[in-house]
């Protein structure tokens, strides 16, 4: 009989997944993905609306042959939720490839913020400007933290500046964050000059405008994950080189891309692998919908950081 599945709650993937290590392990999943070579079997996220209570469930398998990786996770997203619970909530399944068998049940929400985040952080560390003095976050929940949290990390921001729809929610961010954040009464007064843009907000209209970007800035296009939805007006869409995580997704579920009727120029996995071209030199915006398998390789990650933990000591 297969052993029973182990649970990791929140806080222990919290302390299991660190950004060294998961960095390296999310560029490969992208590049294995856009290979396109039949190794990676990742359906489009299937979504179920649940019209009644302003909110989706999202399921997203993956299976990642060279990794031997079988994974799940279901998201849930609402728009409106009991005040201290978080819009997302995430569960990854972790199966045994071999035969089926569940290994895992994981906290996937923690997985979703890091690896979203994460992501973001690689398309920004192939397609970003020379200059890179000013950071600018559009949106102030969950992703906006663990975007702030890898990009002050990684990049030597001069500045970050953050916009949010109530000054109240933007000054809770500014107090939650380890170091300086400008608050900004404005989306135009925070996106104005800045070398980076990141959009993390549950809006389905545009917040960001293409005449407010700096000429050769880069975007990351996080928020807008339904065909009806938009972050960015048309003028940014279609004027900015546009990366995609997966082609085949952006074009069903990405409003911004639909809508606007943007050329999708590459998918960052073939970026990452170098046989599409980073045009640093243009406004990139890289529109990241999520993939599942991200959250599968994230949460092998993590499984094989707690077995590691488990192992007694020699
Ligand atoms: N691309 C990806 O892989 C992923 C994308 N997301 C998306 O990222 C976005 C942010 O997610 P979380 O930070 O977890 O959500 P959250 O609920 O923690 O934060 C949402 C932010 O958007 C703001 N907001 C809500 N409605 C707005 C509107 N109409 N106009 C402007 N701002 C508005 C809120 O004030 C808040 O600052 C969402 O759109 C979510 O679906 C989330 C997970 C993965
Ligand atoms: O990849 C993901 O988990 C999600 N993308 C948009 C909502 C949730």
């Amino acid at each position: 009989m297969a052993d029973a599945p182990i649970f990791i709650g929140a806080a222990e993937v919290a302390d299991l997944l660190q950004y060294g290590a998961l960095l390296p392990v999310l560029e490969r999943a992208l590049v294995d993905f856009s290979k396109h070579d039949g190794m990676v079997v990742q359906p489009v996220r299937s979504t179920v609306p649940v019209d009644k209570h302003n909110g989706f469930l999202g399921v997203m398998p993956a299976y990642m042959t060279e990794s031997d990786t079988l994974a799940t996770k279901i998201v849930r997203f609402y728009h409106q939720t009991a005040f201290g619970t978080s819009s997302h909530q995430a569960t990854v399944l972790l199966f045994n490839p071999s035969d089926g068998s569940l290994r895992a049940i994981m906290d996937g929400t923690v997985i979703t913020e890091m690896r979203t985040a994460a992501v973001s952080a690689i398309a920004t560390k192939y397609l970003k400007p020379d200059r890179l003095e000013t950071l600018c976050i559009l949106g102030s929940g969950a992703q906006a933290i663990s975007h702030y949290n890898i990009f002050t990390q990684m990049f030597p921001f001069k500045q970050v500046r953050v916009w949010s729809r109530s000054r109240e929610s933007a000054e809770r961010f500014a107090g939650q964050v380890q170091g300086q954040v400008q608050v900004c009464t404005s989306a135009r007064e925070a996106v104005l000059g800045a070398d980076v843009v990141i959009t993390v907000t549950m809006a389905s209209e545009p917040v960001l405008f293409g005449e407010w970007v700096k000429p050769g800035a880069h975007v990351n296009a996080v928020g807008a994950c339904r065909p009806e939805w938009r972050e960015m007006d048309d003028a940014l869409m279609k004027n900015a080189v546009l990366y995609v995580d997966s082609k085949e997704a952006a074009l069903m579920e990405s409003g911004d891309v639909i809508l606007s009727g943007a050329d999708i120029f590459a998918e960052l996995g073939e970026v990452v692998k170098g046989t599409r071209p980073a045009l640093c030199e243009k406004t990139t915006l890289f529109k990241s919908l999520g993939m599942a398998v991200e959250d599968a390789a994230t949460a092998k990650l993590v499984f094989d950081c707690w077995l590691a933990k488990k192992k007694p000591k020699l």
